[in-house]
């Protein structure tokens, strides 16, 4: 594919970012352009907002998958690029339009150019939330197809075009969604004491939370607890009876996400005694950590090395991926693919370098050739 035909494809997909599970518009595009370059060899099967499409090998020793998610952002757009989100309050923050254009690129590769080996594209949906990969493999349609190996790249702003990244072992963090309502009295601004001020009480409680990491882990062991949304009070003059706190936990060993909820449940029930309240938590999504496979990793880098890319090896990172499920059940890898942006990964203002799509296409091309 010319880098012209994936710049098009990956603004157009810009433009329609839909969230976790209501991914219908991406969906469509995607079968649209599946079915443009389709043949013979290729078949696909749709699975709730996902797409599986498995390309026939000439004489195959293995399936080998290539996961592309495809949900966007609760979050309003601020670039100044001509192909914006046209879905208010919703983006592509986080490089899912890079992946899907990536995948439809490579799909269109092994389309025209046939290996030995059956590739299955996996068009996952529902990443950023409630999780999609499990329950997509826990489906009669991913079961049918199960590749022996899997592996997806996710873009990274902070590494140059040009280069890859990724590491043996643990790469992403164990992550759990949070939901924390708080029940109190509401009233007149005026008269405080009649009342139980939620927005006084999640205010405090967002400050008491941060030092369940500062104090009660273990400094050695890594763990963060952020509160991103926050909600209360209808009114400059009234005082909030209720609050709605969301944030999430990331921890990189899989126990520590236990202490840290235990901990986060004392906190609760002492908030209930003196602020006077009910408070109830829901834990939300939770997702595996990302661990990759040494032997693949291995074959990436040498791979990547073999065709004059800059492979360097990566850190652990706090972030968290649904595919860790995936790499639990299926031998396997993720790497990072540098796209060179100012603003990160969940910004309103991330804008990754389109020149990465052409590498990126070529990276996936030479490791799913190389495997
Ligand atoms: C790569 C990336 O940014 N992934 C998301 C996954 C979110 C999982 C879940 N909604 C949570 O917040 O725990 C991330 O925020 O790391």
């Amino acid at each position: 594919m010319t880098i012209s035909m994936l710049q098009k494809i990956r603004r157009e997909l810009h433009q329609i970012p839909e969230l976790g599970f209501r991914e219908v518009k991406t969906q469509a595009y995607l079968l649209g352009k599946i079915n443009q370059i389709k043949t013979d060899r290729v078949e696909v099967q749709c699975w709730k907002t996902g797409i599986l499409v498995r390309v026939s090998g000439l004489s195959p020793n293995k399936t080998i998958g290539f996961r592309s998610d495809i949900d966007g952002l609760p979050i309003t757009e601020q670039t100044d690029y001509a192909f914006k989100s046209v879905h208010d309050g919703r983006m592509h923050a986080c490089g899912h339009d890079f992946h899907m254009t990536i995948a439809l690129g490579v799909l269109k590769h092994f389309i025209e150019h046939p290996i030995n080996d059956t590739v299955l594209f996996i068009f996952q949906p529902a990443e950023e939330g409630p999780g999609g990969a499990l329950p997509m493999m826990q489906s009669n349609e991913f079961k049918k197809w199960k590749p022996d190996v899997v592996f997806a790249l996710h873009i990274a702003p902070e590494l140059p075009v040009g280069t890859v990244s990724s590491k043996p072992g643990l790469l992403f963090a164990n992550t759990s969604e949070l939901f924390i309502d708080f029940l109190g009295k509401g009233g007149h601004a005026a008269y405080p004491h009649l009342t139980k001020d939620m927005a006084v009480a999640a205010s405090n409680f967002i400050v008491q939370l941060q030092q369940i990491v500062s104090r009660g882990i273990d400094p050695l062991e890594s763990a963060v607890v952020t509160i991103g949304k926050m909600e209360s009070g209808f009114v400059q003059n009234a005082i909030a009876e209720t609050a709605r706190l969301e944030g999430t936990i990331r921890t990189l060993d899989p126990n520590t996400i236990y202490t840290v909820k235990e901990k986060l449940e004392r906190l609760i029930r002492g908030f209930e005694i003196s602020y006077d309240c009910s408070i109830e938590v829901d834990y939300g999504a939770n997702y595996y950590q990302v661990f990759n496979h040494s032997q693949w990793v291995e074959k990436f880098k040498q791979t990547m090395e073999t065709h004059g890319i800059t492979y360097r090896l990566a850190n652990e990172a706090m972030t968290g991926e649904d595919f860790g499920y995936m790499l639990k059940e299926i031998p396997g890898f993720m790497f990072w693919l540098g796209v060179d942006s100012s603003h990160g990964l969940h910004s309103a203002q991330l804008s990754p370098n389109e020149d990465a799509l052409e590498l990126g296409v070529r990276s996936v091309i030479n490791t799913i050739t190389a495997l």
